[in-house]
């Protein structure tokens, strides 16, 4: 992991792997000893403690393991290497690592020759001892250690104790612990499915959905709210703050090189359905407002995702908001680098959901919104009635999504065709043709005759249908009960059954809404029309449906099955291309693996005359054509071709570089020429309201190469002139062509589980779409090539120690010298001017002998540093109780001096204060001695002047 910013938590680099990992595949049988009839896995060789004949053999199996260990010294030390044995702060950071690896061309390989390559490194793994990933019966891949291996078979301990013997064939090496959660699977050193399995779920659990292979971002679905989104990230990546793989980080490369190199940029999201591709191209989209915004003209981009999720998104079994379409975003930059336009191309709408969809499903969720959100004046205008009222609504039986509010999305959806220009008028005009399309669903038809013929009944559909698009009631229901046509020189009518008039009352259906949604489309695109600052530089962001095969695979599978082939051949060209520079750049003397690439099956699909197109073409011309001649036709000529396979009940298997597909033939004929006739044509023409004008002319100006069905056998005109699978072929080519002249970066979104759950990975599923998808073909073909690569300073860094006499400084010198001392095979490594590659799982090997010395190093460290510390500590003790008494000592003394000083100042202080008191007293006895002398001399003068007094009254009383 090699975030370098710590403020986001969830991006955390991974230091610990799970204690007791287990992880399940969904492929029960695969590696299984049972598997290869001779018995390699014996039943009882699965030990479980309290069965009598499994305690036996926990014995014998458990002693040879022992005295093997015993013999050999290594067993204990051995685990010491065991995600049990190194401690997480030994293990080195993947951070400051350099293994840089890159994806290879594409050989092709059967499915039988996987495992064999996959696991052409076992019997090293076996003979270092090193850990395995083995897979029990139930289809759970374990991982486990190798105790000892004697001919073909080994002797295995899993985490859980159990020790088992099994043949050597069936264990695939597993990786050391520094590769755990790698960003990258192509580093790495043993590229097998667990290790893939184990890589991606490891990630996941911490929710980092986003894994690189090569150069190609797995993002597997989290189908919960992951804090990986947002303005902070988004800065974070813009400043290349964090380099973990992100759909921000692949969108910021795009924008980057499409600056640099002045070269446009296309990202490429594949993946089944509810994989994840709309939110991916949403997020990318994000970034790319959030970076190249400031026109305003972004807001309008990011507007038209729920205008076109309305219109083209509908929940199915596997998605609750399915994109029932593919499409492809080219946004436009202008000069200075901002937005300054978009453009988007749809294809291969899936019309046939307008008229009917299987229980459980909903058709468009447009329908739903308008039946919920439409305020009373339109509900009024259109005479909308609840989704439950029509039919072609109805007949799934599904009418809500959980957790969504159609009525507050019909909001979202209006004030979205605001903010691209569509005008109050026109937007009305659209309800409008979505209420016609429901209303013909409940068109009924009664039988008007003996030879079953029918005609429109007069009733409220009817009535509410030609109102809606604005024709008279007469005119509809002509056309909706018979047909004109022409035989000779004369017009005749021909009344229609109940099935066709059915038909032709669906064929009118699916064509508005068809019609209808490439209207919006390409209103949108006049909103975002790119304006005079157009540079011609542009990033476009494909989201196409990726490869289906069902129990019944049917003819839109088989569309959307070839474009994934052609797709495929893009992916394959251009990493093929990638590998090849680097390795010229580098000066690798490389004997060019082979390529082979998917076309093949491309031939099969696209030959003139006789591949599958052509041939479907040419029946679906022909009047007499059905699904059955069809079959037939497919098989006389194609049975040879090594990538068809004829099967019964008209049915055919095509072999896909993703597997074999088998395709029912029924309702080819009929959805290729998707035919509305031409009386339905006129109909449209004919009527008031603006819309299915332009309906009816942009049908009539599609083409002139004309397609007749069995209704127009006698010369009938036909609406439809180019056959679907024609004009998708059409499509694609220009697709390629736009692609071709694009630097791609390809994302594969990965569905972990079926039930849209999170936090629940199925490995059986993941691993089918790894394959699919061509993740694990990366992977696979990189074991031809050199796929790890290191720099020789980071090479002669990380290894230069294990050299026993380092002559030199010099990182080339030394990384040459380790090769050497280590006997890394010739063939298994070549040296470049900048860079040192090697062929997958000889990183591994190193970095086994890398820790192994580590771990020596530091077992002896360790007992010396013990000793060390035993000596030291016994010294310490010794010290501390001479340090003890001496300080409790001189505690004693200074407690014992201070006590006496203490004492010798009270004893000061108490003779102050007795003093003090003692002439207080002497004072006071003093003073009270002078007043008592006082008071006598008073007396005697007193007694005196009385005297005195006295003798002058009797003196004057006398005279
Ligand atoms: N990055 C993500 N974070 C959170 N949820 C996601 C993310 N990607 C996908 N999801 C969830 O998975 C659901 C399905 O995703 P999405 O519609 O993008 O699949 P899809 O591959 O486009 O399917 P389809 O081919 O049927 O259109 C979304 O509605 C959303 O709930």
């Amino acid at each position: 992991m090699s975030a370098t910013s710590k403020v986001l938590p969830a991006l955390h680099p991974i230091k610990s792997l799970p204690p007791k990992f287990k992880i399940t595949s969904g492929n029960p049988t695969a590696g299984l000893m049972e598997n290869h009839g001779d018995a390699k896995f014996r039943s009882n060789d699965v030990i479980r403690s309290g069965s009598p004949e499994n305690d036996a053999l926990i014995g014998e199996v458990a002693e040879e393991a022992q005295n093997c260990a015993g013999d050999m010294g290594v067993y204990g030390e051995d685990l010491a290497y065991s995600r049990k044995g190194v401690s997480l702060e030994d293990r080195p950071s993947i951070a400051d690592e350099d293994l840089e690896s890159v994806p290879l061309p594409f050989p092709s390989i059967s499915m039988s020759s996987r495992e064999r390559r996959w696991s052409d490194t076992t019997p090293y793994a076996s003979k270092k001892k090193l850990q395995s990933w083995f897979q029990l019966p139930n289809g759970n891949w374990e991982l486990g250690k190798i105790i000892t291996t004697s001919g073909n078979e080994s002797i295995i301990s899993l985490f859980d104790g159990k020790v088992l013997k099994v043949k050597e064939e069936s264990l695939v090496p597993a990786n050391p612990d520094i590769l755990d959660g790698v960003d990258d699977l192509m580093q790495l050193s043993y590229l097998n499915e667990p290790s893939v399995l184990f890589n991606l779920q490891y990630r996941y659990n911490q929710n980092m959905i986003y894994t690189k292979a090569g150069p190609v971002l797995v993002a597997i679905n989290p189908f919960k709210k992951v804090p990986l989104y947002g303005n902070d990230y988004i800065e974070a990546y813009k400043r290349k703050a964090i380099e973990s793989p992100h759909v921000y980080a692949i969108t910021d490369t795009a924008i980057r090189e499409m600056i640099r190199d002045e070269v446009n940029q296309s990202i490429i999201i594949s993946g089944e359905s509810g994989a994840g591709k709309t939110e991916t191209a949403k997020i990318a989209m994000q970034y790319l407002a959030a970076l190249g915004g400031g026109s305003g003209i972004e807001y309008e981009i990011l507007k038209t995702n729920p205008i076109l999720e309305a219109f083209g998104n509908a929940k199915t079994l596997r998605n609750d908001n399915s994109s029932r379409f593919g499409k492809l975003i080219e946004i436009h930059f202008s000069e200075t680098g901002k937005i300054s336009g978009a453009n988007i191309q749809t294809f291969l709408l899936e019309k046939s959901r307008v008229v009917q969809c299987n229980e459980g499903e909903r058709s468009y969720h447009i329908f739903y919104q308008l039946c919920a959100g439409a305020p009373p004046s339109l509900r009024g205008k259109l005479n909308l009635q609840n989704a439950e009222d029509y039919n072609y609504l109805r007949q799934s039986n599904c009418y809500s999504i959980t957790g969504v509010n159609d009525a507050e999305e019909f909001r979202t959806v209006m004030e979205a065709l605001d903010v691209v220009h569509i005008s109050k008028e026109d937007q009305e005009n659209v309800f409008a043709m979505l209420a016609a399309v429901l209303w013909l669903g409940n068109i009924s038809f009664t039988v008007i005759d003996n030879e079953n013929h029918v005609q429109a009944v007069e009733d409220e559909g009817l009535f509410h249908v030609a109102k809606l698009i604005g024709c008279s009631i007469e005119d509809l229901k002509l056309t909706l009960s018979t047909r004109k046509m022409k035989v000779g020189n004369d017009n005749i009518v021909q009344k229609l059954t109940l099935s066709q008039a059915i038909d032709a009352r669906d064929a009118l259906a699916k064509s508005i809404y068809a019609c209808l949604f490439d209207w919006l489309v390409e209103q949108i695109n006049k909103s975002l029309a790119v304006g005079k600052r157009r540079t011609g530089r542009s990033i476009s962001i494909l989201d196409i449906y990726g490869f289906e095969s069902f129990n019944r695979n049917s003819f839109e599978q088989f569309c959307i099955n070839y474009a994934n082939e052609r797709l495929q051949q893009h992916f394959n060209r251009h990493l093929f291309k990638l590998e090849q520079e680097e390795y010229i750049q580098d000066g690798i003397d490389w004997a060019k693996v082979e390529f082979e690439d998917n076309q093949d099956c491309l031939n099969l699909f696209e030959k003139r005359p006789l591949g599958l197109l052509s041939l479907l073409d040419e029946e679906s011309t022909f009047p007499n054509g059905t699904d059955l001649t069809l079959a037939n036709k497919l098989k006389q000529h194609l049975n040879s071709n090594s990538c068809f396979k004829g099967e019964r009940d008209q049915a055919f298997t095509v072999h896909h570089y993703a597997g074999q597909v088998t395709y029912d033939t029924t309702g080819f004929l009929e959805k290729n020429r998707d035919l509305l006739h031409v009386d339905s044509i006129q109909l449209l023409s004919s009527c008031t309201c603006p819309l299915p004008q332009i309906f009816a002319s942009h049908m009539l100006t599609q083409s002139d190469k004309p397609v007749v069905g069995p209704l127009h056998k006698s010369g009938g005109a036909d609406s439809q002139k180019l056959s679907v699978a024609t004009k998708f072929k059409g499509q694609l080519f220009q697709l390629m062509q736009r692609l071709e002249s694009t630097t791609p970066h390809f994302i594969r979104c990965i569905k972990p589980n079926n039930l849209q759950s999170p936090e629940s990975y199925e490995q059986g599923l993941v691993l089918q779409q790894l394959r699919c998808c061509g993740v694990l073909e990366v992977v696979r073909i990189s074991r031809s090539g050199f796929p790890t690569r290191m720099s020789h300073q980071k090479f002669a860094r990380r290894y230069g120690f294990l050299l026993d006499n380092v002559a030199s400084q010099d990182p080339l010198s030394v990384s040459v010298a380790i090769l050497h001392q280590f006997n890394i095979l010739s063939e298994m490594y070549q040296v470049g001017y900048t860079k040192l590659f090697f062929r997958t799982g000889q990183i591994g090997v190193l970095e086994d002998t890398r820790n192994r010395t580590l771990h020596g190093i530091l077992r002896v460290q360790s007992c010396f540093r013990g000793f060390q510390a035993r000596r030291s500590l016994k010294d310490l003790r010794g010290g501390i109780t001479t340090l003890q008494s001496f300080i409790r000592g001189d505690k004693t003394r200074k407690a014992y001096s201070a006590l006496l000083k203490r004492h010798r100042a009270a004893v000061i202080i108490q003779k102050q204060i007795k003093a003090v008191f003692a002439r207080n007293r002497m004072r006071t006895i003093s003073d009270a001695a002078i007043v008592i002398q006082a008071g006598k001399v008073l007396y005697y003068i007193n007694s005196k002047i009385y005297d005195t007094n006295f003798c002058c009254m009797e003196y004057r009383c006398s005279n």
